[in-house]
């Protein structure tokens, strides 16, 4: 599934400018057999990261929280297929989840030419991925190969794909954790994506409230209204929400 515009053009030049940054600054990842330098490099762009710059960071939990946001108004049946744990009465339950991410996503993958990544399935409820750089101009070659039907990621290697997307910059792509897919190899230029594979799952009481440092008291239990997950909420020293 495809849904234009998620990220607009300011935003995709901010994360890349992020990226290439880090890059320069850490040397470029080298194989450990070949000594070749990489040509796909992943830089972690998760919402509690420090790595690249605190804009980076919240713009990641911007993109995923736009992205269910509109999922879940465009395709709210097929969100409470996505997420059972939601009970099937998402998005009034999205206020008791959190994000469990596959790895250390979200990512920044940089691609530079003969840079791929191999078939493979992501395993969790949801992929999102946005091209951040504009195919056959800040690159040629690359775009997201898909495969339909069952099939070992040895097999996709030499199977030709049932879908290839490159889309404009911004445009985000959705897919299942099941389903077989690879980054195909940019032939020229460098290819920015953003990307991240993730289950909605419930918060347990100790997600919810962190231990409280000495001298703070946890005052009264807070009430269990409904509260939009992504707005930040302050706790005052006698526990109450502002
Ligand atoms: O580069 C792509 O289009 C695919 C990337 C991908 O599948 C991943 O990072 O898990
Ligand atoms: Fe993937």
């Amino acid at each position: 599934m495809l849904l234009d515009d998620l990220i607009n053009a300011a935003e995709c030049a901010m994360l890349i400018a992020a990226t290439d940054a880090w890059c320069d600054l850490i040397p470029d990842s080298v194989n450990d057999e070949t000594g070749e330098k990489m040509e796909l490099r992943r830089i972690e762009c998760h919402p509690d990261g420090i790595n690249l710059n605190g804009e980076s960071h919240a713009l990641a939990f911007t993109i995923l929280s736009r992205a269910l946001w509109n999922l879940q108004h465009m395709k709210p049946d097929l969100v409470k297929k996505i997420f059972p744990e939601c009970g099937g009465r998402f998005p009034e339950h999205l206020a008791d989840m959190s994000i469990k991410f596959s790895w250390n996503e979200p990512y920044i993958n940089r691609y530079t030419a003969g840079g791929a990544f191999k078939p493979h399935t992501d395993g969790e409820a949801l992929s999102i991925l946005v091209p951040l750089s504009r195919p056959d101009v800040d690159f040629r070659g690359g775009g997201t190969a898909f495969w339909s039907g069952k099939l070992e990621p040895d097999v996709a290697s030499v199977t030709p794909p049932s879908l290839v997307l490159r889309p404009a910059a911004g445009t985000a792509i959705f897919w299942r954790g099941h389903i077989m897919h690879a980054g195909l190899a940019v032939t020229e230029g460098v290819r920015h994506i953003f990307v991240a594979s993730f289950t909605l799952r419930h918060q347990t009481e100790s997600t919810r409230q962190p231990p409280l440092a000495p001298g703070f008291t946890s005052g009264p239990a807070p009430s269990r209204q409904r509260r939009n997950p992504f707005l930040a909420e302050t706790v005052r020293m006698d526990g109450a929400t502002i």
